[in-house]
């Protein structure tokens, strides 16, 4: 099936702002996380930057892969906002094309391409050097549709409590229940 934007999606250019201020890709809580900024683009795609800091690194000034993963993985899950949907990765393969110096900006984009029962097929790429650079980085995911007792149920209690209790936190989780 084709992929269907939400009608109340958030606005081509729309910054969609962190799910979860704990996340490692997108929370502004997390002090060595990716503070991953994402904005919702046309159609059912998203741009993301993400600036490489001296806490990511693997090799001597060098991202790790793992983070760059993170980076693509976490660009692919913002597209859950423009579908309105909540789903968490099944799959995930990584290509990385080019070494990622620290300080870089990573310029992501991520598109769902194709759809079919609670399986959301997805692909994203990072560039280097400007939005129209070379690709450093790219992925292919199978996301999977989960209700939101998904997390609930699997998630430290500390943690979900905690979440459950904060009115900002409850009505992000809302923006997905939505489903088309
Ligand atoms: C509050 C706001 C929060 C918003 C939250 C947003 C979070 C975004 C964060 C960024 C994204 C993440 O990192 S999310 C975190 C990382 N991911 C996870 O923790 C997920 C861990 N895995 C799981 O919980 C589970 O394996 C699921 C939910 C993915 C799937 O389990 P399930 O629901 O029981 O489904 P299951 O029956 O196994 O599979 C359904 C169909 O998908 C296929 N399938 C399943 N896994 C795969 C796979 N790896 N590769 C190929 N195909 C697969 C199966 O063959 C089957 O096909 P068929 O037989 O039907 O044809």
């Amino acid at each position: 099936m084709k992929p269907v934007r939400h009608p109340d999606a958030p606005l081509p250019g729309e910054l969609l702002g962190a799910h979860y201020e704990q996340c490692f890709g997108c929370g502004g809580a997390q002090s060595h996380g990716l503070h991953l900024e994402a904005r919702a683009g046309e159609g059912v795609t998203v741009i993301a930057e993400f600036t490489v800091q001296p806490a990511h690194q693997g090799a001597p000034g060098l991202a790790h892969g793992g983070v760059l993963a993170s980076a693509l993985d976490e660009t692919l899950g913002s597209l859950n906002w423009l579908l309105r949907t909540i789903a968490v990765t099944g799959r995930l393969e990584t290509d990385f094309v080019r070494p990622v110096p620290v300080g870089t900006t990573l310029y992501l984009e991520a598109e769902v391409t194709a759809m079919a029962g609670r399986k959301i097929y997805s692909t994203a790429t990072g560039r280097i050097g400007g939005p129209e650079g070379p690709v450093a980085v790219r992925a292919d995911a199978l996301f999977l549709e989960v209700e939101v007792e998904h997390f609930v149920h699997h998630g430290r209690e500390e943690e979900i409590q905690a979440a459950m209790s904060d009115p900002d936190q409850v009505r992000r989780a809302r923006a997905f229940e939505v489903n088309p």
